[in-house]
């Protein structure tokens, strides 16, 4: 059987339920073999971010390089860029080499309020990367952000959003609705062609760090193994609300997932 390879560029949360600690936990799980490249070092834990180191762009290249020249990637995600330089040359990178499927999730601000997008970055996302990605993840503050508007406040508007959206130049958009209110999580998927709403009863939990990484991390395991993007994102969300439903709850504060819920108890 052909090894599925999935990639990450995102940043590293030192308290293992977010970012690349999240995607490669996830891409194991999922049977992908996980590469990654660290656009940024953060002192994080379950109470909040306590510092943000961004790496080099030389670095970011480098490691670029490294696994794209040897190992190379069926699919690939993006996490935390923090900077409109390294969004730029992980843009350049990914064309480059010729990298076909690339999620990518807008990490603008963490669960806490830590940015870990500079301001002046969204423009770089924008322009450089949404029209090279297969599916964008955005969360309802992020949309807002992408589309200069104020609030997303129910499944009618992440419609109308999601539209907007696409015209950013993504191939598909999934619009993810943890954030409204409602007895239901709905994330919505849109591909120019239908809507598909996706929809898991809300879990009443503290425990949500990291949800969107892990979410988008299980969508590009399962494009690199060769699923129809449909059918990777419905992994997706089974993925993650396993993952939720079983969160471990380490840590005084907001607590991650269990990323091997969806192994262990479906
Ligand atoms: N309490 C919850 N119960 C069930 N699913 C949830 C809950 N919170 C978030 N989700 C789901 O987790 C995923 C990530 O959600 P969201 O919170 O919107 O994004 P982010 O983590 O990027 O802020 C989505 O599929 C969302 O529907
Ligand atoms: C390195 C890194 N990447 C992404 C997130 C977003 O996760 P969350 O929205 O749960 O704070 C994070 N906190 N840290």
């Amino acid at each position: 059987m052909k090894l599925a390879k999935a990639m990450t560029v995102a940043g590293s949360d030192s308290g293992g339920g977010a970012g690349i600690q999240a995607d490669l936990k996830t891409f194991q799980e999922l049977n992908a073999y996980g590469t990654s490249v660290v656009t940024a070092l953060t002192a994080q834990n379950t109470l909040g971010v306590h510092g943000v180191y961004p790496q080099s762009a030389a670095c970011v290249e480098a490691q670029l390089d490294a696994v794209l020249a040897d190992i190379g990637v069926d699919a690939a995600k993006t996490g935390m860029l923090f900077s409109a330089e390294i969004i730029a040359l992980t843009a350049d990178k990914l064309k480059q080499y010729g990298v076909k499927q690339l999620v990518v999730d807008p990490v603008m601000i963490a669960k806490g309020g830590a940015p870990l997008l500079q301001r002046d970055a969204v423009q770089a996302l924008k322009e450089r990367l949404l029209p090279i990605a297969t599916l964008v993840t955005p969360n309802i503050p992020e949309a807002c952000h992408l589309l200069g508007r104020d609030q997303i406040h129910d499944v009618e508007q992440m419609r109308e959003a999601s539209c907007r959206l696409l015209e950013l130049g993504a191939k598909a958009v999934l619009l993810k609705g943890g954030h409204l209110e409602g007895e239901t999580a709905v994330d919505l998927f849109y591909d120019g062609h239908s809507f598909i709403e996706l929809a898991h009863p809300r879990i009443h939990t503290l425990h949500t760090h990291g949800t969107g990484c892990t979410l988008s991390a299980a969508i590009t395991a399962e494009l690199a193994k060769g699923a129809s993007l449909e059918a990777a994102v419905r992994t997706g969300k089974a993925f993650i609300s396993a993952a939720i439903a079983h969160a471990v709850g380490v840590g005084k504060g907001i607590g991650p997932t269990c990323h091997a819920a969806y192994r262990l108890y479906r």
